[in-house]
């Protein structure tokens, strides 16, 4: 079985593959990597493959160590399946190269708007030929509510969860409503964008927060919260004789 090790910005997730199939998703601290062990006890394990967008602390660099498996570690000089366009490789997050391939996996030879929502919102295009050309960077849902409270003398920190208006009728509705609707129409105008420009377009939704709101575009877009692990599982088979 393949061991993928997903290390985010807000949190870890590991997932045991049998095959191309999920068998467990577990999610931990990115600091720690504690629940590793129980993991390598609990299935045969024969490979894993690290992508991490933090540098690692001393415990959880211990905790791969420990590891009685060849370890691929993802980053610039992997060989992957599909092109990389991207102008400065190195500095590529490559959680956002793992959702490419993943989406370019389930659909190969198709035009992809890979959107993945997590501590920060990535937007990829990867072309019908398996060119990744980039992608752009935003804030997440959690860092809008911190930035507008952290950055600003009167702002309170909004949770998500409350009344939702569509035009604020106090402060915390406007904050909340302000913060989801603007996620909301960059989502929908990024798609509308691209879909103009590639007529033949789809659309790949992933990460912790999913938004679900009302698109006529409705039939181009993809839910798939794993879309991420499953490329790291496609790179890590991808690289099978160079482990
Ligand atoms: N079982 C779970 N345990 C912990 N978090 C979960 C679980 N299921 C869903 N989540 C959600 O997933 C979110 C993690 O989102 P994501 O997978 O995009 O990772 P991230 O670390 O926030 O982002 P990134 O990988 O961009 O740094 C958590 O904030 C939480 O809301
Ligand atoms: C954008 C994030 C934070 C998304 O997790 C990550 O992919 C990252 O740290 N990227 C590095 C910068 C880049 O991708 O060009
Ligand atoms: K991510």
């Amino acid at each position: 079985m393949n061991l993928i090790i997903d290390i985010g910005n807000t949190i870890a997730k590991m997932a045991v593959f049998d095959g191309g199939r999920i068998v467990e998703v577990v999610y931990d601290s990115n600091l720690t990597l504690e629940r590793l062990p129980e993991v390598c006890r609990t299935y045969t394990i024969e490979k894993a493959i690290v992508a991490t967008v933090i540098d690692l602390s001393r415990e959880v660099l211990s905790q791969l160590e420990d590891m009685a498996v060849p370890i691929l570690w993802l980053n610039e000089k992997t060989s992957l399946p599909v092109e990389n366009l991207y102008e400065t490789p190195r500095t590529l997050g490559y959680d956002r190269m793992a959702a490419v391939v993943g989406a370019n996996e389930q659909f190969p030879g198709r035009d992809i708007l890979v959107i993945d929502a997590g501590t920060c919102i990535t937007y990829e295009f990867v072309d019908a030929a398996a060119r990744y050309h980039g992608g752009n960077i935003s804030p997440g849902l959690q860092m809008r509510f911190k930035a507008l409270h952290q950055f600003t003398g009167r702002l309170p920190m909004v949770a998500l969860e409350g009344r939702m208006v569509p035009m604020g009728k106090d402060t915390d509705t406007a904050i909340r409503a302000g913060v989801l609707k603007g996620i909301e129409y960059e989502i929908s105008g990024y798609v509308t964008a691209m879909k103009h420009k590639y007529p033949e377009l789809l659309v790949f939704l992933t990460g912790g927060d999913d938004f679900s709101f009302d698109t006529n575009l409705k039939s181009i877009i993809f839910a798939d919260r794993f879309l991420v692990l499953k490329g790291l599982n496609r790179i890590l088979n991808y690289n099978n004789d160079r482990l």
